[in-house]
């Protein structure tokens, strides 16, 4: 698997509304109705990323939820974290 460049990262981001390419990583940051509503998707997204063997650096307070996409392996962006951030949105959009 190898990194993305800016360019192809940029041109892939267009299909990820609320994305962005930020510390070297897609970043987003999403709020729900309260603390339940949020760790509820939380765990979804866990089983999807055990699934595809592939980990968020992510963050909770209380109804907030930020997520960093970004591939420890090769330090960088590669296909594995678009992958994850479109089945996030997929999980997101079905609640
Ligand atoms: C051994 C295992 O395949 C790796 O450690 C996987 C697990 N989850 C991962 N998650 C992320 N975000 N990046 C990785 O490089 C990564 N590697």
């Amino acid at each position: 698997m190898k990194n993305l460049s800016d360019q192809e990262i940029e041109k892939q981001l267009a299909d990820l509304e609320g994305w962005e390419y930020e510390n070297f990583a897609l970043e987003t940051t999403f709020e729900f109705k309260n603390f339940k509503e949020a760790f509820s998707v939380m765990t979804r997204i866990a089983f999807e990323c055990e699934a595809l063997n592939h980990h968020p650096d992510w963050s909770n307070v209380y109804n907030t939820l930020h997520i960093r996409l970004s591939t420890h392996d090769t330090n960088g962006v590669t296909e594995k974290d678009f992958k994850l951030a479109h089945r996030i949105e997929e999980i997101i959009v079905s609640e």
